[in-house]
């Protein structure tokens, strides 16, 4: 039997928009989220695709406690997320990584804040650069290391405080097409060891395909869940998979329900950014 891990119910945001039209201020309404109600099983991997400007990360701002949901809740194993939780970590695009810590001392660091005493510190950061394959590297700046290297130290990062959820907003978008790839069959044996609940954002239909158990696609602006696919491909997933029937068959149908909403919003509704965002689609 599978136990909701993450329940989002009906999460609406509206942000409030100063504006300064002939020099006088006035406010409007930009409504971003429309009610997004969602499950994600405990230790399930969900891939999110939508348009430009659909809400995806404001999404996960909310279910990290970063920011605050208009109205509706965010329940993590059952605790109502209102501020930041030990429980879920956040990766972004960017490593953010500190440029005057070693990988080492970067991974470490969410260990020192929480009060890990030195010694354990260094073995749960030595126990995450091995199961990354970076223990050469461990007393390399990020300055030192290449975009993907730099991005395996931003994962375990996240991860060495043992997290219940993993949030990933792109991740692999600034990494190049081969890199990502064999950080995607990286992720996924990773998350395979540790369990970990994980919501992974991504404009790459192979990738969303490729990772999730299911994927989530998102409608334009007001965002909300439009359909879920369950992905129901074998693990674990190797390489040789991309190259299959079936897994161009289940990405043919995320682009089906996506498609729409990347190039004809519907009427009377205003495309969430110009058509030329679309091209961030990788169909
Ligand atoms: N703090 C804020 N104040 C006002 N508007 C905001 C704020 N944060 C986000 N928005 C708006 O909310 C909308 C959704 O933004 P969000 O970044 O979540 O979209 P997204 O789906 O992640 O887009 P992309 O795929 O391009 O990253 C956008 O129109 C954005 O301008």
């Amino acid at each position: 039997m599978h136990i909701d891990h993450i329940h989002i119910d009906n999460v609406r945001k509206t942000f409030l928009i100063k504006n300064h039209a002939d020099g006088q201020p006035s406010h409007s309404e930009l409504e971003v989220l429309a009610g997004i109600d969602l499950a994600v099983r405990e230790g399930e991997f969900l891939t999110v695709v939508g348009p430009s400007g659909s809400g995806k990360s404001v999404l996960l701002d909310i279910i990290s406690g970063l920011a605050s949901a208009s109205s509706g809740s965010v329940r993590v194993g059952g605790e109502l997320i209102a501020k930041p939780s030990r429980d879920v970590s956040y990766v972004f695009q960017q490593y953010a990584l500190f440029p005057w810590k070693t990988a080492l001392q970067n991974i470490e660091y969410p260990l020192q804040i929480r009060g890990v005493p030195g010694r354990e510190r260094s073995a749960r950061a030595w126990e995450l650069l091995e199961l990354f394959g970076l223990k050469d590297f461990a007393h390399r700046y990020p300055s030192q290391l290449s975009g993907g290297m730099q991005q395996r130290v931003a994962i375990a990062r996240a991860l060495v405080p043992r997290p219940k959820v993993l949030l990933m907003d792109e991740p692999f978008a600034a990494l190049d097409a081969q890199t990502r790839e064999a950080l995607q069959i990286e992720l996924l044996r990773i998350w395979n060891a540790l369990k970990t609940t994980v919501i992974f954002i991504t404009h790459g239909l192979d990738e969303a395909v490729f990772l999730g158990d299911r994927v989530a696609v998102m409608a334009a602006r007001p965002g909300r869940i439009k359909r879920i696919l369950d992905i129901d491909l074998p693990r674990p997933r190797d390489a040789d998979l991309r190259a299959s029937n079936t897994f161009n068959l289940y990405r043919q149908r995320v682009w089906e329900v996506l498609r729409d909403e990347v190039i004809d919003p519907s009427p009377g509704q205003a495309p969430a950014t110009p058509v030329s965002s679309s091209s961030k689609i990788a169909a």
